[in-house]
């Protein structure tokens, strides 16, 4: 079925205290009563910003100063086929209102998931939830190296997402880790300050080890991805795997990954013989799929707005991020 993909501009409004702005969709229109982050349908002759402009003043009396790229979300409802063009605004003027009498709400991040949205939304919430720098740990000589060099690119990088990746290690031997590393105090709750979160924590592993750790994310290699049946193993947790062209991507999203990494996007040492994607493959990948990406391999953080202008969430290193 190949049917007309509507061209939709929305925006994850976000105040100074990291609220987020949520109307109620009208009872009558398509996907009615549930929630949705304001926006509509980009008009001939206009791009997806304009659009983005003319429908958050008209919906919810607020002026757009900067809207920057989150994600783009191509969806098929049985009705109707959607590209939802996701953008984050936290720069704008007014009051933002319901200006067309719907229902609205200022939410705290981590309530979205108590509000019913539509099903495209889900990539949304979850880019709105991820960082933009998500830090894979080099193999390591000893736990204590590990820990060390991981609080390092907590602290001095800004890091908030680090994924354990220890493929020399056997399954007890990175259970052991995890479960220190998971214990010390820059992964426990937040530390008194306003809106800062703990880093997340997550495993490259199986499934199954990651089920045994309870552990809060798991990271799946391209060919674990590959013989997963069901997302359902892991409900309620991140899920995400290593992509690295069309096929897996596509996999990725039907078995319900919340998001993955695309690689290599640029020559690495780490994977030296592999041929690099280059931006300009990596973004088209990117727009065709649903999730939110991290584009890795040879990048750094300064790469990061480079990956959001090519559709994806942010970075992925190990090097680059190291220290
Ligand atoms: N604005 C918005 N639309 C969404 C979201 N999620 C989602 O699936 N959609 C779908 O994208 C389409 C957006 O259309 P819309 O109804 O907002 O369009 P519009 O403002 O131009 O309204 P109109 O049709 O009354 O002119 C709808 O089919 C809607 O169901 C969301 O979070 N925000
Ligand atoms: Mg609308």
């Amino acid at each position: 079925m190949t049917r007309k993909l509507v061209h939709v501009a929305a925006a994850v409004i976000e105040d100074s205290n990291g609220l987020v702005f949520l109307a109620k969709r009208p009872d009558d229109k398509h996907q009615g009563g549930l929630w949705e982050f304001p926006g509509g349908k980009v008009e001939i002759g206009e791009t997806a910003a304009e659009a983005l402009k003319r429908e958050l003043l008209e919906e919810i009396g607020i002026t757009v100063k900067s809207a920057k790229p989150l994600i783009t979300v191509p969806y098929h409802y049985p009705d109707k086929s959607v590209l939802l063009d996701v953008y984050h605004v936290s720069e704008f003027s007014g009051e933002a209102w319901g200006a067309e009498g719907q229902q609205t709400a200022w939410v705290d991040k981590k309530d979205l998931d108590s509000y019913p949205f539509p099903a495209a939304n889900r990539p949304i919430l979850n880019a709105v939830l991820l960082p933009d720098v998500l830090l894979i740990t080099p193999e390591c000589d000893s736990l204590e190296s590990c820990l060390l060099g991981i609080k390092k690119a907590v602290q001095t990088n800004k890091v908030s997402a680090v994924m354990l990746r220890q493929p020399q290690l056997s399954d007890m031997v990175l259970s052991q880790w995890f479960q220190s590393i998971r214990q010390d105090r820059i992964f426990s709750m937040d530390d008194g300050k306003a809106g800062k979160r703990a880093p997340l924590l997550i495993i490259n592993s199986s499934l199954e080890l990651a089920n045994q750790l309870e552990a809060p994310a798991v990271h799946l290699s391209s060919s674990r991805l590959k013989s997963l049946t069901s997302r359902s193993v892991f409900a309620g947790r991140w899920l995400s795997a290593s992509c690295h062209n069309q096929e897996e991507l596509d996999i990725a999203a039907q078995t319900g990954c919340d998001f993955v990494t695309l690689s290599p996007v640029q020559k690495t040492n780490s994977h030296p013989l592999a041929s690099p994607l280059g931006w300009g493959k990596a973004a088209d990948l990117a727009g065709q799929s649903p999730l939110p990406i991290y584009m890795l391999g040879g990048l750094s953080s300064q790469d990061r707005e480079q990956a959001k202008k090519s559709g994806a969430q942010g970075i992925a290193a190990i090097s680059a991020l190291w220290t």
